[in-house]
C-alpha cells in the first residue's frame, strides 16, 4: 500500500472509533482531506504531527517525541541547576523546594537540597529550554500559534530517604491551572538523563484526559508527603497504567488532565527532568471560587501571603498571570 493510502487507513480507523461521519477523499492521490469537526479535538491541523502521533494524543493523552533536546542543551541546563544550588546565581521569583524529608535538616549547598526548581523564567540560561524551536513546533500542535509559557520546573527526583516522600501522587496538573479551555494547554516534559521504573520515571494513565477535572487533595501517605503534592482523590491503583522510561533529551507532550504521577527513586542517582506547561495565548482566566479548584487556591495563598505579603486582592489568576510569559505570537488574553 502507498504511504497515502497508509495515512489514509490510519485516520479512518480513528475516525471509525470516534463515532464520526466520515467524509474523506483523496486529493491528486496525496493526501487526506476529511471533514469532522468532532473526530480530532485534541490536536490541530499543523504539518508536524504523523497521523499516527495525532490519533495516539487523541486516544492517550500524550505522544513521546524521542532525541528531541540535544545532549549540550541539556548539559547547559544541568550546569545552570548547579550554579543555582550552590547559590552562585540569584534568580528572581524563584522557588527553590526541598523534599519533606529533609525539610527541616541543615543547610547544604548542593543539589542533594533540592527536589524541584520552579518560576524559573528569569533566568534566561533555563528559560531558553521554554523557547527552544524545536519544542515550540510541537507545542504549537495543540495551542496553536500564540503560546505562553505558564508554568516552568526543572525537577531533581532525590533518592528515597525511606519513607517514599519521593513519589509524586497521580494527579491532573489542570488542577493547578485556573485558565481554559484546557484542550489548548500542553506540559512538556524532558528527560535530563535515562528515567527508568527504578529511578522513578513518569507514569500515565492513557486515555484519562477524557475524564473531567477531579477533586484533589493529599493522599493518606504514613510517610509524609511534599507540599502541594496533592494527589487524584479516588486513584484506582488497578487502572491500565504505562511507564514512560525515557533516554535523555525525550520529550513527553501530555495534556493538563491525564492523570500522571512518578514513583519512588529506588537509585543513588538524583534523576533529572525539565518541563514547561504551555497555554494559548488566547486562554482565558476562571474564578475558581466554588469548584474543586479551591483547595489549592487558598494554599497557593498562604504562600504568597507568607513570602510576599500579599492581600486578599491578589486572586488566584493574577498569580498566574505574572508568572506567564510569552513565547510565541501575540499575548492575546493570558
Ligand atoms: C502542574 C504543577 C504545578 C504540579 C506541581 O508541581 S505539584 C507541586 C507543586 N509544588 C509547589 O508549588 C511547590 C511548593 N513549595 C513551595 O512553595 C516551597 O517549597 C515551600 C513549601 C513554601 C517552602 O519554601 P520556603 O519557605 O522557601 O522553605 P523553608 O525551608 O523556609 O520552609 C518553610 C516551611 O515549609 C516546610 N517545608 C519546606 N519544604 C517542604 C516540603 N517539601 N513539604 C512540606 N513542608 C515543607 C519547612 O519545614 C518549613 O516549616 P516550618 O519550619 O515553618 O514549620
Ligand atoms: N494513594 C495514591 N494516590 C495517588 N497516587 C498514588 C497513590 N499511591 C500511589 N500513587 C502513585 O501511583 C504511581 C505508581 O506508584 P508506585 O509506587 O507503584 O510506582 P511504580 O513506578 O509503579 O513502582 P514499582 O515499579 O515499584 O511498581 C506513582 O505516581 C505513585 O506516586
Ligand atoms: O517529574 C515528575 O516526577 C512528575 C512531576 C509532575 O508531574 C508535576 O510536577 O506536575
Ligand atoms: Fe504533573
Ligand atoms: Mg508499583
Amino acid at each position: 500500500m502507498s504511504r497515502a493510502a497508509d495515512r489514509l487507513k490510519v485516520v479512518l480507523n480513528h475516525l471509525d472509533r470516534s463515532g464520526a461521519t466520515v467524509r474523506a477523499s483523496f486529493t491528486s492521490g496525496q493526501y487526506v482531506s476529511y471533514h469532522q469537526p468532532q473526530a480530532f479535538r485534541y490536536t490541530l491541523d499543523t504539518d508536524l504531527l504523523s497521523p499516527e502521533q495525532r490519533i495516539a494524543y487523541e486516544e492517550d493523552g500524550f505522544v513521546l517525541i524521542k532525541n528531541l533536546v540535544s545532549p549540550e542543551d541539556i548539559d547547559q541546563f544541568r550546569a545552570e541547576f548547579e550554579r543555582i544550588c550552590k547559590r552562585e546565581v540569584r534568580v528572581p521569583g524563584l522557588v527553590v523546594m526541598r523534599d519533606v524529608a529533609i525539610a527541616k535538616s541543615e543547610f547544604m549547598a548542593d543539589q542533594k537540597a533540592v527536589s524541584k526548581l520552579q518560576d524559573f523564567v528569569e533566568d534566561p540560561e533555563l528559560f531558553r529550554y521554554c523557547a527552544l524551536p524545536q519544542i515550540l513546533k510541537y507545542v504549537e500542535c495543540f495551542t496553536g500559534p500564540n503560546i505562553m509559557a505558564m508554568h516552568t520546573m526543572l525537577i531533581n527526583k532525590p533518592p528515597d530517604a525511606g519513607n517514599k516522600t519521593s513519589r509524586h501522587p497521580m494527579h491532573q496538573d489542570l488542577h493547578y491551572f485556573p485558565f481554559r479551555p484546557a484542550d489548548r494547554i500542553v506540559c512538556s516534559w524532558t528527560a535530563m538523563e535515562r528515567v527508568t521504573r527504578q529511578n522513578g520515571c513518569l507514569v500515565v494513565l492513557p486515555g484519562t484526559h477524557k475524564s473531567t477535572l477531579q477533586e484533589h487533595d493529599y493522599p493518606e501517605w504514613e510517610g509524609g508527603v511534599n507540599k502541594m503534592y496533592h494527589g487524584v482523590r479516588n486513584y484506582n491503583p488497578d487502572h491500565p497504567r504505562v511507564h514512560l522510561e525515557m533516554e535523555k533529551g525525550d520529550t513527553v507532550f501530555f495534556h493538563p488532565l491525564l492523570i500522571h504521577g512518578s514513583g519512588m527513586n529506588q537509585t543513588q542517582g538524583f534523576r533529572k527532568a525539565i518541563s514547561c506547561h504551555y497555554a494559548s495565548a488566547d486562554c482565558y482566566y476562571i474564578d475558581v471560587n466554588g469548584t474543586t479548584q479551591e483547595n489549592i487556591a487558598k494554599e497557593v495563598h498562604e504562600i504568597a501571603e507568607k513570602k510576599y505579603g500579599v492581600d486578599d486582592s491578589v486572586r488566584f489568576e493574577d498569580t498566574w498571570a505574572v508568572r506567564g510569559r510569552l513565547v510565541q505570537g501575540e499575548r492575546t488574553s493570558l
